[in-house]
């Protein structure tokens, strides 16, 4: 048994060690945070995939799945295993806790670590559906965010980019220092080159979604009325050079045409559905790593407080809609929007007042860094409330078996 006192070490928003009690709780806490279901499912309850359940709003979407809309069904995510020297990645941890929540409540729920974008990995999952779930698929959950892909059929491996289109892009970002010392800093993110932009559509566009649809279609797993969701980001003028407008922008716009093609497709093989789910901003491994993001999510917890919707709870009405317990609600372009609380035209001026006056000296009154600051240690399972970080810990938790 490796047990040990871990004590954050970090690098910016990295950190070298997750915390196993800390991830655990934080799973416990989400989960405890996702409203009651609206009804109890009939019978074992729908079949749902979950593709990058380990983290941010695919977490939530398992475990919104879970609760709110009684699905049983898989998890996929890519996770690194605990060593002699290192813990595991948190989604390890975090999926180790969700394997328990569903054992404790009574739903059947696979969770395999590996890579998504494999066909590998989409054979395994197919042979679980037919073998295990009955041979009938009734809801997809896309929620990967990934810095590269190899591509199955050519082997090429795509890399996505963070960069704007067209010229370069300044914007303010916040970063901390060794003591947690706020400092707001000027970064300058050079334009996309060469093919960058194709790079990141082929990781972060709709490819990849695609191909699990047409894999599990072609093998007759999608179940009439089947429905599919990935998420989306559009986000503020304020953070729009980097994001909405740039290399991911495009990936994402990508991503939403994939949803327009495969909605027109699967309502006329199975009456399904695809659809993009348009989130708000959170918190996330993948999302700190966008220049300006860190300080804009910041911002708009300063302005928002304890109305910026927590991604379990936006999952929950995700789910809502997809299973018809709330009326799907589309904007004109056919996407579900659980933005809207962030892009209300006066959270948008106020969080755009803070951010003109925010500098080293005033991001403290502006911003809600003890939440900010937080929220990233969470990602690894340190500062969650209740757990006690002066004990030792097991590091070596098991991945979770799936036995029948
Ligand atoms: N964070 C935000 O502010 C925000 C807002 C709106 C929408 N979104 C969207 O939500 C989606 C998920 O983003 P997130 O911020 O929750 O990310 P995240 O980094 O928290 O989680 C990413 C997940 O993908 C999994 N993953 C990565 N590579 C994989 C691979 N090769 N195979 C299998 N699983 C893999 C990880 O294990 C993890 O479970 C993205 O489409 C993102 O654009 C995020």
């Amino acid at each position: 048994m490796n047990e040990r006192v871990l004590t954050p070490r970090n690098r910016g928003f990295l950190f070298l060690d997750s915390h196993p009690a800390g991830c655990e709780r934080l799973v416990a806490d989400m989960w405890e945070a996702c409203p009651e279901p609206v009804r109890e499912p009939a019978g074992d309850g729908p079949v749902a995939l979950v593709v990058g359940s380990s983290a941010g709003y695919g977490l939530a979407a398992t475990l919104a799945g879970l609760k709110r809309a009684g699905v049983r069904g898989i998890g996929v995510s890519f996770e690194k295993a605990p060593t002699a020297r290192r813990t595991a990645t948190a989604g390890w941890y975090r999926t180790a806790a969700t394997a328990d929540i569903a054992r404790a409540a009574g739903r059947d729920l696979v969770l395999l670590n590996g890579d998504a974008f494999s066909d590998a990995m989409k054979d395994q999952v197919a042979d679980l559906i037919e073998q295990r779930f009955g041979g009938r698929l009734d809801y997809l959950i896309y929620s990967v965010a990934a810095p590269r892909r190899t591509d199955p059929d050519t082997g090429t491996v795509h890399a996505s980019v963070l960069k704007p289109i067209g010229r370069a892009n300044r914007t303010r970002t916040l970063v901390f220092d060794d003591d947690g010392a706020p400092e707001v800093r000027e970064v300058e993110t050079g334009p996309a080159e060469g093919n960058d932009v194709e790079q990141t559509v082929a990781v972060m566009g709709g490819a990849d979604w695609e191909r699990w649809i047409d894999h599990l279609a072609g093998r007759g797993l999608l179940a009439d009325g089947f429905a599919t969701a990935a998420l989306s980001y559009i986000g503020s003028a304020l953070t729009a050079a980097i994001y909405r407008q740039g290399t991911i922008g495009a990936a994402k716009a990508h991503l939403e045409a994939t949803a327009r093609s495969l909605d027109e497709r699967l309502g006329r093989t199975v009456g399904g559905r695809a659809v993009t789910s348009v989130n708000g901003a959170a918190v996330t491994q993948s999302s700190t790593a966008i220049p300006g993001i860190a300080l804009y999510t910041g911002l708009l917890r300063g302005v928002l407080g304890e109305g910026l919707v927590p991604p379990i709870r936006q999952l929950a009405a995700l789910w809502d809609q997809l299973t018809g317990a709330a009326p799907l609600e589309l904007d004109e372009e056919g996407r579900i929007r659980l933005d809207r609380f962030e892009l209300t035209d006066d959270v948008q001026a106020a969080v755009a007042d803070r951010w003109e006056s925010a500098t080293t000296a005033t991001v403290a009154e502006l911003a809600d860094l003890d939440w900010f600051r937080g929220e990233v240690r969470r990602l690894y399972g340190f500062s969650v409330p209740g757990v006690d970080y002066t004990a030792r810990v097991a590091t070596d938790v098991p991945w979770p078996a799936h036995t029948a």
